[in-house]
């Protein structure tokens, strides 16, 4: 399978462009955007409590909760068919995942602000595979002491993104706005929660 490597300091990227097949990778995306579990959670934000401009769900191996920027959220069984999503992810990184956080940006008005994943239960250096689906958008990242350290990729239907060894720890990422007039986007990022 075609793969690209990134060269950046201290970070770890690898991108699989072709990851599902266009077929497999909308009947997916098909299947996730039909589900009515999705849902606007509010996140602290300095003390603040603001909606998510997304939609969320989360999915979990029995009795996990996993929680950032001040929500613990509840987990839903895996559907069987995000398990064999999950495997595949799993062969390609050589990890094992028991969470996936999904997120629905609805239009180009929905977005995720700077961050890491880097809360304590994710361990020291997370494997995170993130799955696109539907609408491509930019992905950013930037280096957190080093702002000459950036770094943009198109999120192209049906791709893997691999961010691992020392990445939630260097960098930060985010998927800003955009003005386009565009449809859904879906997101999956399988973790391993300690
Ligand atoms: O939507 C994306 O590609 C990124 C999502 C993300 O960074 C996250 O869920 O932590
Ligand atoms: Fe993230």
């Amino acid at each position: 399978m075609n793969a690209e490597t990134t060269n950046l300091n201290n970070a770890s990227l690898i991108y699989y462009p072709n990851f599902l097949s266009p077929p497999l990778a909308t009947k997916i995306y098909d299947q996730l955007l039909s589900l009515s579990s999705w849902k606007q959670e509010p996140i602290k934000i300095f003390g603040k409590e603001i909606m998510q401009p997304r939609l969320t769900l989360l999915f979990g191996e029995t009795d996990m909760k996993y929680g950032y920027s001040g929500i613990k959220m509840e987990t839903e069984p895996f559907p069987d068919f995000l398990r064999e999503l999950k495997n595949d992810c799993e062969s390609v990184t050589n990890t094992s995942f028991n969470v996936c956080l999904a997120n629905l940006y609805r239009d180009g008005s929905d977005s995720m602000g700077w961050h890491s994943d880097d809360e304590k239960e994710l361990g020291d250096k997370p494997v995170i595979a993130s799955i696109s689906l539907g609408e491509e958008r930019m992905f950013h990242l930037k280096h957190k002491t080093n702002p000459e350290e950036k770094y943009k990729k198109r999120l192209q239907h049906g791709s893997l993104l691999i961010m691992q060894g020392s990445t939630q720890k260097f960098w930060k990422h985010q998927l800003p706005k955009t003005k386009k007039g565009i449809g859904p986007r879906i997101n999956l990022t399988f973790r391993k929660i300690y």
